[in-house]
């Protein structure tokens, strides 16, 4: 029961990263708060988002590092087996849910199976069950978006791609963001035949784009089909094969992959009878998370938000409510440097001020690149290939780095708390890196 009566001090609607990890340090600090979930408990990323995409992507990183050591020291490549890849997939995240929710009662949260519906500012009705809160915070995520042409019903989305037991001969993915070139990546090093169509001439828009090209370049080689601006008009079924038609050729395949984004989940249990504002990208909230409605707060994908729609960003936002609930700030919501991967083969990851706005700004920043195939550490890996490309302001402080290589996530992570924190170059010249490793090579050629 809370201070004022309510049944709750927090009640969260849906149970994802941008609910569970505030849920739990705020029943820590003594507050009574309930999880409301329709589906599994965990929400995308640990049951069909970034867990189970990584646990799909480890034999196909593995099997890129063993290509690279042929007539180094390994002979032989391995073939990826897709049915116990993804078996192994589901091994890894059917524990998920139930550790999860072990995890939210264990320290005292209420778990409330079912769909929410919020019916006035501080209640929530589930299966005819009304439950009232102090607050309530808003982490619905997102849904797959369908394209809109006749047909799209032919095609799949991410979370069939994760279920698919059977590997396909050939496959066709629209989209060229996150979804589609990761996917793309696992398919196409089993064996799939991957035709890839893009609806601008570019894919990964918000990253280094000699970088992506190089990717794509590097997926090409593998036999993958790179189709630039060209628009999807339809699909339809031939025999046991699925053909888009576009308004240049038709594309067919066995399996067709729907990557064209996700939408937040909106619609539906009450925003707008309740005077939530909202619209096409999300929940608008102010500087606190606070929504139109001053008991409802939001978290993850569900806001309309400037940073990007990841794990890490849904779980600082949820970390943050519990600070603000808790009166351990009453300060703005101030995000750090966001650090974000495309986890294909090669990696891209990048965090900080971007190359192209250090490129626009020689005034305020040095680029510094870095070719990868000169570092003796990268050579011993076989990584023959790749790029760092460090920013730094006009003192020598690291402010960005973006990188393309098999360990780029590793390396970028790496470089996250010089960022944040401002080091100066002084004291990251003071730090005794363990050698070798991929850190203390990364630190040397800052
Ligand atoms: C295939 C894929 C791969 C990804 N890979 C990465 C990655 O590598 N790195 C990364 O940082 N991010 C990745 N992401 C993004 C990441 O998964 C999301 O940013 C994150 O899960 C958002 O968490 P959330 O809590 O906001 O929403 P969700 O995890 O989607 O949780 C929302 C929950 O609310 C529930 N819900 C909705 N409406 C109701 C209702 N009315 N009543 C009850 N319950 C309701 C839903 O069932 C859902 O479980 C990936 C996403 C996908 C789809
Ligand atoms: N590595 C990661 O961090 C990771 C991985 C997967 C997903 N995610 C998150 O999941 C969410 C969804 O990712 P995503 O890759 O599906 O979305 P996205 O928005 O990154 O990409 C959607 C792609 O579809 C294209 N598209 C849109 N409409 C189209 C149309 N009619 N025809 C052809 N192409 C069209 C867009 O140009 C874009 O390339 C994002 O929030 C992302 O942050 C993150």
């Amino acid at each position: 029961m809370s201070e004022n009566n309510y049944q709750f001090d927090v009640l969260y609607l849906g149970s994802g990263h941008g609910a569970f990890n505030g849920a739990i340090p705020l029943a820590l600090k003594g507050k009574k708060a309930g999880i409301i979930e329709v589906g599994k408990i965990g929400g995308t990323c640990p049951n069909r988002g970034c867990n189970a995409k990584i646990a799909l992507d480890f034999p196909v990183k593995m099997k890129k590092d063993v290509d690279n050591f042929q007539g180094h020291g390994l002979d032989g490549t391995p073939k990826i087996n897709w049915a116990d890849n993804v078996k192994h997939e589901k091994e890894v995240i059917s524990q998920l849910p139930g550790g999860i929710e072990q995890g939210l009662k264990s320290v005292g949260i209420d778990v409330i199976h079912g769909y929410g519906k919020i019916v006035d500012a501080h209640t929530i009705e589930v299966n005819g069950t009304k439950y009232t809160a102090d607050k309530l915070v808003v982490a619905t995520g997102a849904h797959y978006h369908k394209i809109d042409i006749p047909g799209a019903d032919l095609a799949n989305d991410g979370t069939d791609f994760l279920n698919l037991e059977k590997q396909p001969d050939r496959m066709t993915v629209i989209g060229g963001g996150y979804i589609a070139i990761e996917f793309a990546t696992i398919a196409a090093n089993a064996g799939t035949k991957v035709t890839i169509l893009l609806h601008h001439d570019k894919a990964l828009r918000k990253f280094y784009q000699p970088f992506v090209e190089d990717l794509l370049k590097d997926l090409e080689a593998q036999g993958v089909q790179v189709v630039r601006d060209v628009n999807p008009e339809s699909i339809e079924k031939s025999g046991d094969s699925f053909v888009v038609k576009t308004n240049k050729d038709d594309y067919d395949a066995d399996w067709i992959l729907d990557a064209t984004g996700r939408d937040p989940n909106v619609e539906g249990f009450g925003l707008k009878e309740v005077g939530v504002d909202y619209d096409k990208n999300g929940i608008k909230v102010d500087d606190h998370l606070q929504t139109s409605v001053d008991s409802i707060y939001a978290a993850g994908d569900v806001l309309d938000k400037k940073v990007g729609k990841l794990t890490p960003t849904a779980i600082y936002e949820s970390m943050y409510l519990t600070k603000l609930f808790t009166g351990a700030t009453t300060d703005p919501i101030e995000y750090p440097a966001v650090p974000s991967a495309v986890f294909a083969s090669p990696r891209i990851a990048e965090i900080g001020v971007s190359v192209d706005e250090a490129k626009a700004n020689p005034d305020k920043y040095d680029v510094k690149e870095s070719d990868l195939s000169t570092d003796w550490f990268r050579f011993a890996m076989q990584e023959n290939k790749g790029q760092t490309i460090a920013v730094t302001d006009k003192q020598g402080y690291l402010v960005g780095a973006t990188e393309i290589s098999s360990e780029a996530d590793n390396v970028i992570s790496i470089l996250a708390p010089f960022i944040e924190y401002h080091i100066s170059p002084e004291k990251m010249s003071n730090l005794i890196p363990l050698f070798p490793t991929l850190g203390s090579e990364t630190l040397n050629h800052l």
